[in-house]
């Protein structure tokens, strides 16, 4: 079992800029305390200045007219970007900069198919990002990768991830967040102004194209073109995400995978508002319920509500401004009723002539609707979870898992442990069910009196010795109860308990539970036990070595009737992409050798399923007069979680037998264990191969692993507990004991679209300890043939293995 420390409690803040892509005035320190007033966090400012913008297009207009026809760039010196002038930036050094979110200039194309284009944008590139770095610049944005030119896609990509690259290094403090739309839509780009360098491309070097054909969107063109940046920049941390959010945001899939890259800032432009009956600016259901998600990261990104209009006031530094709380009548932040307009990419025509008058109106009114709005989201965010308030703080923060059989735990870990709401209750559940059922089918007791004899073994500080007590009143049946630790400081507590509240009635026993005889009777002999109840479990199931502590101590149990709770577990895998976790194992990486080949405890949050199960098919929606099947935008898609392997208790007699047949290096026991040992626990090895199928591209970063136990399946059916996301909600909602294990894998994975991903799985042993390998191969079809596109490499805990 493994569970967190901490129980935050707090709601979301929001910290929300402006932002004016092509802002008038320089953000002086009055001006950013005007924005402030408004209520404001933050404020952006351009690195250059239009007039630097109209020399590079004279230089590159220069070298045009003096460019010789015929000759190669190569035979001509390429024109050089003097250094910056006063004139040409509107930064200077100054306290208030760190307040301020430096934009590079987005008439460049990094990614341009034209040398001397991608030379000159380099030069600016670089000059804006060594100035602002020298400045004191903290934050950067940074126009995304132009993917379309002409007819050529994504051909400067790799051109545009080196600049990147070396942006990083030459501002070693600069946060950069690249801008980027969530879908790859051709014609947005058609969009950039005349003066964009883009458009001075020549003609050798981009193929042109007539009208749109051959340019469809792609949902997850955008994040392709990420994917590769991050990549080339070994995802350094300080590259992150700025989402571009349009007026109709793409399929949960799309968004999901947006959700689990590092989103630094969340862009809000005037066109994805709507306009609702009160004539108030507001965004749309599914807007709402993507900014909720991303508010509840534990690195939430900013919000900046860009090109809203300019900050109230900033001529008349006078006038008195009503402040945005977000304290908005139900009836102004209500949703916008129009489906129509939440659907179409930007505003109708009528939507923009009312929005006009609107914001005449309005912002006699509130100055500021924009920020007034996303303020209200702010204070009506849903209440968290009892699972948010619990792992508050631990979202995707990577642990070791915990090893209860070799440490002895702190009394703290316990403390934690006991907090579950659902843990102890369904184990109270399970054992008054399983004694109710004892009575039911008049089974006999390993007891003189008749009395049902439990023993919770790895008791802790006790908690299930109190729920086996209790399950005893709650089932009518008398009980015999012994508590076995081998943890020498919860000994000291288990005997407080029974002297304080369990009226010394139960029987402590300090020890392994695999080296305990079972419960001493009154002629010295050793008795046995009817009911085990144990909690052994870790993320994974067996990954604390519940299988090998329940064989060392089945012995104890009565061969007839005896019965183990729980009855069996399950180990469940689905492979994800986890960027941040990546990000974070690459850091740790020099510092441990082994951060790739460990098996991490932690709460995923911030995460992507790879393989999702078919959504549900969605009811038909009338759009602009036509049914048409809109995607779901509201509910995340299901992982594809598959069942490793099981363990059940009590272990068959015969291969308990065989291993202790192995123990000890008998001839007869086989010569040893495949991978060391005498084999002794080889019984206990496993191994899954499971195939998982990638309907959209993706990359994989490693297996996410759950767990489901069955404590008792009885008369009554089965009561289980489970970590699996499938299954959870149903099993054992709120259940907080556990959070998921993670598997990494070194090199990233990329799965095509319709490709098969196999996961090979082992549990290996060699008699002292037990760890895991892992290994992932992708798959796509061709002609018929299953063609092998990659395969990672074998992973190993080995070293870091669980020790028995
Ligand atoms: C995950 S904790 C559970 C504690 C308690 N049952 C609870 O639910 O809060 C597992 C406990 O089992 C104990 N334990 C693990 N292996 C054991 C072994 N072989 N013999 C005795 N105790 C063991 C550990 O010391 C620890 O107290």
């Amino acid at each position: 079992m493994d569970s967190p420390h901490n129980t935050g409690d707090m709601m979301p803040v929001f910290y929300i800029g402006q932002h004016e892509t092509t802002r008038s005035l320089p953000v002086s320190d009055q001006v950013l305390r005007q924005a402030q007033d408004c209520g404001y966090d933050m404020l952006t400012t351009p690195i250059t200045t239009p007039h630097f913008h109209a020399s590079v297009l004279s230089l590159l207009t220069s070298y045009n007219q003096n460019h010789v026809d015929g000759l190669s760039d190569v035979h001509q010196a390429m024109p050089i970007v003097p250094p910056l002038k006063p004139v040409d930036t509107p930064l200077t050094p100054s306290d208030t900069i760190s307040q301020m979110i430096a934009v590079t200039s987005p008439w460049i194309d990094l990614a341009s198919p034209d040398p001397l284009i991608a030379h000159l944008s380099r030069q600016v590139f670089n000059l804006e990002i060594a100035y602002a770095a020298f400045c004191g610049v903290m934050t950067v944005l940074v126009q995304g990768p132009r993917l379309h030119h002409g007819l050529l896609h994504s051909q400067g990509l790799s051109q545009y991830a080196r600049a990147i690259k070396e942006a990083l290094t030459l501002g070693s403090y600069l946060q950069l967040h690249l801008l980027m739309p969530m879908i790859d839509n051709p014609d947005s780009e058609d969009g950039e102004d005349l003066s964009n360098l883009a458009r001075f491309a020549r003609g050798e070097y981009v193929e042109t194209h007539n009208g749109k054909e051959g340019r469809p969107t792609d949902q997850l063109g955008t994040w392709d073109a990420w994917n590769v940046v991050r990549s080339v920049c070994n995802y350094s941390t300080r590259l992150s995400v700025a989402l571009n959010l349009p007026r109709r945001l793409p399929a949960i899939g799309v968004q999901s995978r947006w959700y689990s890259e590092p989103l630094r800032l969340l862009c809000l432009p005037a066109s994805s508002f709507l306009v609702n009956a009160r004539g108030s600016f507001v965004l749309s259901k599914p807007h709402q319920l993507f900014i909720s998600r991303c508010m509840r990261l534990r690195n939430a990104p900013w919000i900046l509500l860009t090109d809203i209009g300019p900050i109230p006031g900033i001529n008349n530094p006078d006038l008195i401004l009503p402040f945005s709380t977000g304290i908005l009548s139900p009836g102004d932040a209500a949703d916008a009723p129009s489906p129509r307009s939440s659907l179409s990419r930007s505003p109708t025509p009528a939507e923009s002539a009312q929005l006009a008058n609107q914001v005449s109106r309005k912002s006699k009114a509130d100055p500021t609707p924009h920020l007034s709005y996303i303020r209200y989201l702010q204070r009506n965010q849903p209440p968290k979870s009892i699972i948010e308030r619990f792992g508050g703080g631990f979202q995707d923060y990577l642990q070791s898992p915990l090893q209860p059989l070799t440490d002895n735990l702190e009394s703290i870990t316990y403390e934690v442990f006991e907090k579950d709401p659902v843990k102890y209750d369904w184990y109270e559940r399970a054992i008054a069910q399983a004694l109710r059922d004892w009575k039911t089918e008049g089974k006999s007791t390993s007891s003189t009196n008749g009395a049902v004899v439990i023993a919770v073994v790895g008791s802790g500080r006790g908690p299930l010795v109190t729920r086996a007590i209790q399950a005893g009143h709650d089932a009518g049946v008398q009980v015999e109860v012994y508590a076995v630790e081998k943890n020498p400081n919860a000994y000291v507590l288990l005997q407080r308990h029974n002297e304080e509240d369990w009226r010394g009635l139960v029987t402590i026993v300090k020890t392994d539970m695999r080296a305990w005889k079972g419960p001493l009777l009154p002629n010295g002999s050793h008795g046995r036990v009817d009911i085990l109840v144990s909690e052994l479990l870790g993320s994974f199931a067996d990954n604390e070595l519940s299988p090998e502590c329940l064989d060392g101590v089945q012995h104890v149990l009565n061969q007839q009737h005896g019965i183990s709770i729980p009855a069996s577990y399950t180990a469940h895998l689905t492979p994800i992409a986890a960027p941040r976790l990546h990000a974070d194992i690459i850091a740790r990486f020099a510092a441990d050798p082994n951060s790739f080949e460990t098996p991490w405890v932690v709460m995923l949050h911030q995460i992507d399923y790879v393989s999702t199960q078919e959504p549900a098919p969605q009811p038909l929606t009338e759009v602009n007069g036509t049914r048409q099947n809109q995607p779901k935008v509201e509910t995340p898609l299901l992982p594809d979680v598959q069942t490793a392997w099981s363990f059940m208790h009590p272990c068959s007699p015969s291969v308990l037998a065989q291993s202790n047949v192995r123990r000890g290096g008998s001839a007869s026991g086989g010569g040893g264990g495949a991978t060391g040992g005498d084999g002794a626990n080889e019984h206990n090895t496993r191994f899954a191969k499971l195939s998982f199928r990638c309907n959209e591209r993706g990359i994989c970063h490693g297996l996410a692993g759950y767990f489901e136990t069955v404590l008792y399946d009885g008369i009554g059916g089965k009561i289980e507990l489970s970590t699996n996301p499938v299954t959870m909600e149903r099993k054992s909602k709120d259940m907080i004991s556990w959070f998921p294990i993670f598997f990494p894998l070194k090199v990233p994975f990329y799965a095509p679209e319709n490709s098969e991903l196999d996961v090979s799985m082992w549990r290996q042993t060699d008699d002292r300890k037990v760890w895991y390998e892992w290994l992932v191969e992708s798959f796509v079809s061709m002609g018929g043939r299953r063609v092998r596109l990659g395969l990672s490499d074998l992973h190993s805990s080995k070293s870091n293995g669980c020790l028995m």
